[in-house]
């Protein structure tokens, strides 16, 4: 058993039962010594692990030797960061949960780790108690975004045709749909005068979105909050570090996993997770029976995953790197497909809804970039009722707003990759077994890439401004064959939604809007610390 794979509580009980075995089994004295080599034994082996850095000539904060620098993470991932960036430069090593991190924001190493040397980091980190083990049954266990070296590769490789532009594009009359009820909702608001919680509104559109792509529902989230699918899908994104049962499965995360597997029950999210299994086996089940209806969502494109090929007009850099073509097709299991549309849940619905309130919070407190949106709007989109995929590509500033709008608050202000083979580069030897963690927030925020950085300013995204800098300087979707694969539909989903909201809308700050620079929660994905309020009016009335 490697004592390190437990959690923290499980190592505490251990050492309490191996003191209470000693003293009841030896003489007190003998006990007392093989207890004072037991201790001395630990503390040498925690001050080893704190001086891991030193040791490979890595400069970095210094670590609490029984928590490394766990406990800095309260502040936020972004601010601590920045804090020790300033101290330590562009490489720097830390301790966290129990593994060396090693953090990088020099765009030359991060490179090579994210895409030169991609073979020697193709896994992300292992989060302790969060994973589900491979060969259990739940949803967790199967997650693309937990997956490893050729079981991801192969999984990747299978489900990227589903993402390409031309699969995406199909999606379009999703969106309007959804578009509709958008507007109906927000027009109440315009009537009304009373101001908005921009989260609220944007989670309900960006839910709809994600409940239609990937599990083939209508749920209706924007007008009707009461369905299970809502409540369920809540319950995940509404868990913090405070909940109870989280912090329980992290102190004890083998002790739990063992129960599961022995009494064959869910200790986290079970009721939630029964319900989106239930639902997506009925609706397999019934696309299985009707394979002539035509359905332009992910959860078909999943079905159909091992027949679909990349045409080669389609060939999309950003997501389809030679690394993942080299893995190999394999037919789903129904636990791996439904695993994903799953993950399409929970790595596309927060995202996009948050990304979406920020951008409007912007052009609200800046109304001449909201003007000059609406005016490109206007002219491209003319009188037309709907937003097609061709008005999209000629948006070109709304596309800048909306980078602009993920450089400053990039919803993952950290990505990482585990390092699984010594890896040089500039002559620094990125040791086997750390982490090498990449942080966004810091290099969206450095004023050599970005001058006066906390400025709202799309022009930095102009063609030539993009084109004279790195593309390493630009990661909200990260970066590399392990990059987000959902981009794509990302990036059209925000246009569709702002080029809506912006033709028919026009957004302005109230009594209670906060100022810029707003306070921001930093711990996990990037949020403001308390509701977003604005006020709408109807455009052209
Ligand atoms: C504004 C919206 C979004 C942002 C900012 C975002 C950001 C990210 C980031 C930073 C990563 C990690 C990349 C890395 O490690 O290099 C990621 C991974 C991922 N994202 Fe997104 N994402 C968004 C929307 C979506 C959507 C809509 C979906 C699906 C429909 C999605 C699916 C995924 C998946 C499956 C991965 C894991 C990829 C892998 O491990 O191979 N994301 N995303």
């Amino acid at each position: 058993m490697d004592l390190m794979q437990l959690g923290f509580g499980e190592q505490l009980v251990l050492l309490l039962a191996y003191c209470y075995i000693l003293f009841k089994l030896l003489n007190t004295y003998i006990a007392i010594v093989l207890l004072v080599g037991t201790f001395t034994g630990i503390y040498l082996y925690l001050k080893n692990q704190s001086e891991y850095w030193k040791r490979h000539g890595i400069d970095g904060p210094e670590g609490n030797i029984l928590f490394g620098h766990n406990l800095e993470l309260r502040k936020g991932m972004g601010v601590v960061d920045t804090e020790w960036t300033k101290k330590y430069g562009k490489v720097f090593g830390t301790l966290i949960f129990g593994q060396q991190d090693l953090v990088v924001s020099d765009l030359e190493i991060m490179r090579h780790v994210l895409a030169k040397d991609f073979s020697n980091f193709t896994n992300r980190r292992r989060q302790l108690g969060l994973k589900a083990p491979e060969d259990s049954n739940q949803l967790g266990a199967k997650l693309l975004t937990v997956l490893e070296d050729e079981h991801w590769k192969n999984v990747r490789n299978t489900i990227t045709p589903a993402f390409t532009t031309g699969k995406i594009k199909n999606m379009v009359p999703i969106f309007n749909d959804t578009l509709k009820i958008f507007g109906e909702v927000i027009s109440n608001y315009a009537k009304s005068g009373a101001p908005m919680d921009l989260k609220e509104v944007c989670g309900g559109f960006a839910m709809d979105v994600i409940a239609k792509s990937a599990f083939g529902m209508d749920v209706d989230a924007q007008r009707d909050s009461s369905s299970p699918f809502i409540k369920y899908a809540k319950e995940i994104f509404n868990i913090t570090l405070a909940n109870p049962k989280l912090i329980f499965v992290m102190l004890f995360p083998k002790t739990i996993q063992r129960l599961e597997k022995m009494l064959k029950f869910q200790f986290l999210f079970a009721e939630g997770e029964k319900f989106f299994k239930d639902v997506l086996r009925a609706m397999i089940a019934e696309r299985q029976q009707n394979p002539k209806k035509v359905n332009p969502d992910f959860l078909q494109l999943l079905i159909n995953a091992i027949s679909e090929q990349v045409e080669k007009s389609d060939v999309d850099k950003d997501i389809i790197h030679e690394e993942i073509s080299s893995g190999k097709r394999v037919k789903l299991t129904e636990l791996e497909m439904m695993s994903q549309s799953f993950l399409f849940l929970l790595a596309g619905y927060e995202t996009t809804a948050t990304t979406l309130h920020f951008a409007l919070y912007l052009l609200a407190l800046h109304p001449e970039i909201q003007d000059r949106v609406a005016d490109e709007i206007n002219t491209v989109v003319g009188e037309a009722n709907e937003i097609s995929y061709d008005h999209i590509g000629k948006l070109t500033y709304l596309e800048q707003v909306i980078n602009e709008t993920l450089r400053m608050f990039s919803p993952a202000p950290r990505i990482d990759r585990t390092c699984t083979k010594d890896t040089t580069v500039n002559g620094m030897t990125i040791p086997k077994g750390c982490i090498v963690s990449v942080p966004v927030w810091v290099i969206h925020y450095d004023p050599e890439i970005y001058p006066d950085p906390q400025k709202f300013d799309p022009e930095r995204f102009s063609p030539e401004e993009k084109a004279s800098r790195d593309p390493l300087a630009y990661l909200p979707f990260g970066y590399g064959p392990r990059n987000c694969i959902g981009m794509r539909f990302a990036q059209l989903e925000l246009r569709m939604a702002l080029a809506y909201l912006l033709k028919n809308f026009k957004f302005t700050p109230c009594e209670q809007t906060e100022k810029m620079p707003i306070k921001l929660n930093l711990v996990g994905l990037t949020k403001p610390a308390s509701p977003i309020l604005l006020t709408v009016e109807k455009r052209n009335e």
